[in-house]
């Protein structure tokens, strides 16, 4: 297993031990590649653990893990209310904000976040940022109405000053990434002010007709796990407090 693959697992699996506990029943899974972790460690939490939970998937992905895992599945307009919900991040910087849909899953991520009572993220050590926009450089992943793409590209590009803003094209397949919602998705890159304090941002493109939801979500997490090179795994806290702790088992 290559240095990340084990960050990220030492990510996930510290924070599942610290936050996915006896009581809680509704839970929230994210996207992406640090998510499997979480997964696995769920599982291994045991069949009498699991039993009576429902597990509320983030997209296509996350509910085929929740399937093949052999957890039950639920959605959250029938569970509007979850007690935690562990997602992946792109960046996070050191006040929790953080960009996420680079696996273009920001939207339904988004919602998980704000059902959550409490809501964690898990990521190794590249997304440790004290500003966004540090490594993860390829821009806010913004979800757009198909219709309505190249105007929201033009507000972008003369309105509000990322005028590298562009339109994201698939790989295996002609022309631009559909999302699990079936729209768009443009990824704006900004300045490094801008980036200061990415709530005005935030809401600046949320206002931009067209715009289904921005990949920046600020200061929801309650803490961030990062897995590190040396086995350790560095917690940043939602009131700022930063620690240090050992793998787990
Ligand atoms: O849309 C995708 C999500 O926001 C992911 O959680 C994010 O891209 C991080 O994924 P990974 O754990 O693969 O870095």
């Amino acid at each position: 297993m290559s240095n990340i693959e084990a960050s990220k697992k030492l990510a996930a699996y510290t924070a599942v031990d610290r936050h996915v506990k006896p009581e809680h029943r509704i839970i929230g899974i994210g996207s992406g590649s640090t998510v499997p972790y979480v997964v696995e460690r769920i599982v291994q939490q045991g069949e009498e653990a699991n039993k009576g939970r429902v597990f509320i998937p983030t997209g296509f992905q996350s509910k085929e893990l929740i399937v093949s895992s052999k957890l039950a599945l639920g959605d959250v307009d029938e569970y509007p209310t979850i007690d935690v919900t562990l997602d992946g991040a792109d960046e996070v910087d050191y006040q929790l904000n953080c960009v996420k849909g680079g696996g273009a899953c920001h939207l339904r991520e988004k919602v998980l976040a704000e059902a959550a009572n409490t809501f964690i993220l898990v990521a190794d050590y590249r997304k440790n940022v004290q500003y966004l926009g540090t490594n993860f450089v390829q821009g806010v992943p913004i979800e757009v109405v198909p219709f309505a793409y190249a105007k929201v590209l033009q507000n972008l590009h003369h309105i509000l000053g990322s005028p590298n803003a562009v339109l994201r094209m698939a790989v295996k397949k002609a022309g631009p990434v559909v999302t699990d919602n079936g729209n768009f998705i443009i990824d704006a890159p900004f300045p490094r002010e801008k980036m200061l304090d990415p709530y005005i941002i935030m809401a600046q493109i949320k206002m931009l007709t067209g715009v289904v939801e921005v990949g920046l979500f600020c200061r929801m997490a309650k803490a961030a796990y990062f897995g590190n090179e040396d086995g350790t795994v560095t917690v940043r806290w939602d009131d700022e407090k930063v620690e240090q702790v050992a793998a787990p088992e």
